[in-house]
């Protein structure tokens, strides 16, 4: 095994209150697998079974390439440039900075909950996973916004990776796509004295099945120049971002080879990346129910949460929102996509704008009117 093509993921102990399954305190039902009649909301690569191999891995093969700039520009190029898809994109999710005044409107008198995605989000997307840092003005501005609205980073990666690139401990983190969420004890004004922290890890009896799939997954994609395997501790992920186009078919037939055996993992695929996981019912969007939950936010009427992603992942916190009908939903794109996001933002720096300018927005609220 060489460390060509590892992402580091790195471990941590913790002493806080577990969660191993939601308790009943939580009141989530007990998690399933997808073969008991789970709808799987991401959009999964094609299922393993019930298709011919040659028909299995043509199917990845043309999700591999849907995800490819070169394929997308076809179907949809940047907001910007499209004569006709710029202008319907914009209209049908509209700019959030141009809807800066409806969404902060529609909060008033409620308490704002952030969420955030890492990546793409809050750092650009690069070549190499280890290296995608957020800007010194990013953490600045999320730590300012941590300061006024309790603030959840959910990602696809390792918690502690991903903390590892935020730095930032009064926040909650929910990692591995929601499946492994902590909540800090003092994790913002607004918790009780007495608060304890929280940890969730529905996914958790997984654990061996993922350690074994991603020693498969690194010996037999060793060969792929470019190809990493990322442990993400409850999930993993096969990048593919630097591999020559014309390997993506063998990639894609080896990642199935491995999975395959294990029909109690799901593959969806993101930003030139395979996702690996658990089929359980659990994503982003009970994560964010979770948290909701946990902070004490469980009348609507009260709280306001603005969840900002720009992965598939993220559209099912996204289709939590539209069916609570409450809250902002904002898509990072250029791109015209199919979402259940309501606004959209261009890039990471749009985000950093429009984070700005919810903070001193309510910097001004609270100097105009101290009890709000
Ligand atoms: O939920 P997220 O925080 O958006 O995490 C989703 C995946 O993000 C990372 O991969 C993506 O970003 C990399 C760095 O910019 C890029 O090289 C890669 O092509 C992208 O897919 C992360 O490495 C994955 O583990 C996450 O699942």
């Amino acid at each position: 095994m060489t460390n060509q093509n590892v992402v580091a993921s790195e471990t941590m102990a913790l002493a806080v209150t577990t969660v191993a399954n939601p308790s009943p305190i939580f009141p989530y039902p007990q998690l399933n697998d997808c073969s008991s009649g789970f709808a799987v909301r991401t959009k999964c690569l094609p299922q393993l079974d019930h298709e011919s191999k040659d028909g299995r891995v043509n199917a990845w093969l043309e999700s591999l390439k849907a995800s490819s700039p070169t394929h997308a520009k076809a179907a949809a190029k940047p907001a910007a440039t499209h004569p006709e898809a710029g202008p319907f994109w914009t209209t049908t999710h509209p700019s959030a900075l141009d809807m800066f005044g409806e969404i902060t409107g529609a909060s008033v008198g409620k308490q704002i909950v952030m969420f955030l995605d890492y990546d793409g989000t809050l750092s650009p997307i690069v070549d190499d996973p280890n290296r995608a840092f957020m800007s010194v003005e990013m953490r600045d501005t999320v730590r300012d916004v941590a300061k006024y609205f309790p603030t959840a980073i959910v990602s696809g990666r390792c918690r502690h990776k991903v903390y590892s690139f935020v730095r930032l401990a009064e926040l909650c983190y929910a990692g591995s796509h929601g499946m492994d969420i902590k909540i800090p004890a003092k994790g913002h004004i607004l918790m009780k004295a007495n608060a304890k922290a929280v940890l969730c890890q529905p996914a958790s009896k997984y654990l061996p099945m993922i350690d074994k799939v991603y020693r498969a997954l690194l010996e037999t994609t060793k060969s792929i120049p470019g190809a990493k395997v990322e442990n993400n501790k409850f999930c993993l992920s096969v990048h593919f971002r630097c591999v020559n186009k014309k390997r993506w078919s063998t990639l894609a037939d080896q990642v199935r080879s491995v999975v395959e055996a294990y029909p109690k993992l799901k593959v969806s695929i993101g930003r030139k990346v395979l996702e690996i996981r658990p089929s359980i019912k659990w994503d982003k969007g009970k994560a964010l129910e979770f948290l909701l939950e946990s902070l004490g936010f469980t009348n609507c009427k009260d709280v306001f949460p603005v969840y900002i992603g720009d992965d598939r992942t993220d559209e099912d916190a996204f289709k939590v929102l539209r069916s609570r009908g409450h809250g902002s939903a904002i898509l990072v794109s250029k791109m015209p996509k199919e979402t259940d996001a309501s606004y959209s933002l261009q890039e990471p720096s749009e985000v950093m704008d429009f984070l700005q300018r919810l903070v001193e927005w309510k910097r001004r609220s609270v100097e105009a009117c101290p009890k709000v």
